[in-house]
């Protein structure tokens, strides 16, 4: 279940199942009447409730819901963009269910209505939104009624998250077989409220045979990939990550991400040094070890013993030249790579080398994690970014033009991978935003390709146990709290893992 369907690929499902033998109005009757028992499951007593009908089949469902909602014995009044006798195919003939008055959308207000059904558009919202329903939708937004959308808020494009115009902020919203990516990009996920996957009868096959890309972020993605405990195990067979410090004052990040590669699961970190910073990084440190590393000519020496078979590299490093070099002496010697903060800087503007440097690097891949910033400095050139419609499209084609799995963060983290693989994390609690995070989650996925999951699966992996290490401490959380959470997440992911067997 943890696909996400665009609004074509939702079409083609229910396209699919339609020729399949399913009636296009019967897909319409199960939707309309999941939509009704969300409103039903709230309702005490007799509610008075508005549904607003659009003119395509998002509008057909509304038409359902009003007629189940009526025969419950509630109060219903439509209103609809267009008169019924100028719908088409499935909604004309869930309109001819509906017994009651049709009145006009334009002017619609809110008096005296506890619930609003939003049926005015759904997948099909083509363009922005314009007079009379901006007014109607400021109206929705405005009254107290409790508010649920139909497959997505009006206003909301399910593809990309992105408000046309103006749209409605509901409730509920409940949406049939799988969710959009425009359910969890910001700004979307923050019109939909609590959502609701309602089974219209849109089977498990018929989602698989459409090849989607796209997911939400959660363990069923990587869960088989994580690395497990092994009795037989020790310390070495659980990988040594090396992650490089900055200069004597800026060792801070550089220890943040190595504790949070050990709490990750690495079998050892060692906190590679510039020499006159190895005091003040030793001072602070026992479980993680601390070595002299003179630029890049020294870690291309210690890089001579094959056991350090990770790296995290750019946490306060410094941009420029020296720590370009650290990163091309990394990907030469085929080592895990985590780049994050100052080395992907540094290859701003420099995309031919990111590329080269990526693709000379272990075919297991590397993770570069970018903020929105970094982000732009680096990938504001590359092909398809400019032109991409969401936070998601512009991940993955970074993704494409470095060959590298791209964590674009933020609270809709999105990962994507170069083959066109895709994730959206929904788990960041707000007090993630402080600063030093970005750091720990790039100890956290170097910690587990450390331990030899492949890039995609350690990214993905690792900015879930992030978030859920953050919304388990809660609110007040500042950066050292995140690494002291993995044992709470560990146990939970281990637990779910042996309960369902996998
Ligand atoms: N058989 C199916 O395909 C099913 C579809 N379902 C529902 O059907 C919806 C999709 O239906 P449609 O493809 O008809 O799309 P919608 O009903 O979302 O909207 C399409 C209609 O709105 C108009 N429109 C689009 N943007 C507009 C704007 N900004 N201002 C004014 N008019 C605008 C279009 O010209 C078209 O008439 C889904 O969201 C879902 O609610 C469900 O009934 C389940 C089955
Ligand atoms: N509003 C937010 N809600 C949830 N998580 C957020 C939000 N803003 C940022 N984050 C997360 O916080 C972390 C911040 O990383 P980054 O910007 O690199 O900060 P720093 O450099 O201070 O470590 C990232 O994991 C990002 O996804
Ligand atoms: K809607």
């Amino acid at each position: 279940m943890l696909e996400l369907l665009t609004c074509s690929e939702m079409a083609a499902a229910d396209g699919r199942t339609i020729a399949g033998g399913t009636p296009g109005i019967v897909l319409m009757e199960r939707a309309g009447q999941a939509v009704a028992e969300r409103v039903l499951a709230r309702a005490s007593g007799r509610l008075r409730v508005a549904v607003l009908c659009g003119p395509g089949n998002n509008g057909g469902d509304g038409y359902v819901v009003a007629r189940l909602l009526a025969k419950s014995g509630h109060d219903v009044a439509v209103h609809a963009l267009v008169p019924p006798d100028r719908l088409r195919g499935d909604a004309a003939e869930a309109a001819r269910g509906w017994a009651g008055a049709v009145l006009p959308l334009e002017g619609w207000t809110a008096d005296g209505f506890d619930v609003v059904v939003d049926a005015i558009f759904g997948a099909g919202l083509a363009r922005d939104i314009a007079a009379p329903v901006d007014s109607v939708i400021a109206a929705v937004n405005e009254s107290r009624a409790h508010v649920v959308a139909v497959d997505v808020p009006s206003g909301i494009d399910g593809d990309t998250g992105a408000v046309r115009g103006c749209a409605v902020e509901a409730d509920e919203t409940v949406t049939f077989a799988r969710r959009k990516p425009g359910h969890l990009l910001l700004p979307g996920r923050m019109h939909c409220g609590r959502v609701h996957v309602a089974d219209i009868g849109i089977t498990d096959a018929t989602v698989a045979d459409l090849g989607v890309r796209t997911a939400a972020n959660a363990p069923g993605l990587w869960s088989d990939m994580l690395p497990r405990p092994d009795a037989a195990g020790h310390k070495y067979k659980r990988g040594h990550l090396v992650v490089a410090s900055g200069g004597p004052s800026r060792t801070g990040a550089a220890r943040l991400a190595a504790r949070a590669g050990l709490r990750a699961g690495a079998g050892l970190v060692t906190v590679a040094s510039p020499p006159d910073a190895v005091a003040i990084n030793a001072a602070q440190l026992t479980a993680v070890m601390v070595r002299p590393v003179d630029g890049a000519e020294g870690l291309a020496d210690i890089l001579g013993d094959a056991r350090f078979n990770a790296l995290v590299l750019g946490p306060a490093l410094g941009v420029g030249e020296e720590t370009r070099r650290m990163v091309e002496v990394a990907a030469a010697a085929q080592r895990h790579l985590v780049l994050d903060a100052d080395a992907l800087t540094s290859f701003a503007g420099n995309l031919a080398g990111l590329w080269q440097m990526v693709t000379s690097a272990v075919p297991s891949g590397v993770v570069l994690t970018p903020h929105e910033g970094e982000f732009s400095r680096l990938f504001g050139e590359a092909e398809g970014v400019a032109q991409a419609r969401s936070k998601l499209e512009r991940a993955r084609a970074a993704a494409a033009a470095s060959g590298a799995v791209v964590v674009l963060k933020g609270p809709d983290t999105v990962i994507a991978a170069p083959d066109g693989r895709a994730a959206i994390n929904e788990n960041a609690p707000p007090w993630l935003a402080t600063a030093g995070t970005g750091d720990v989650l790039a100890g956290i996925i170097g910690g587990l390709m450390a331990q030899e999951m492949p890039a995609f699966a350690a990214a993905c992996a690792g900015v879930w146990m992030h978030g859920a290490a953050a919304a388990a401490f809660g609110p007040g959380l500042i950066a050292e709290d995140l690494p002291e959470m993995l044992p709470r997440v560990w146990r939970e992911l281990l637990e779910l893992l042996f309960s369902t067997g996998n």
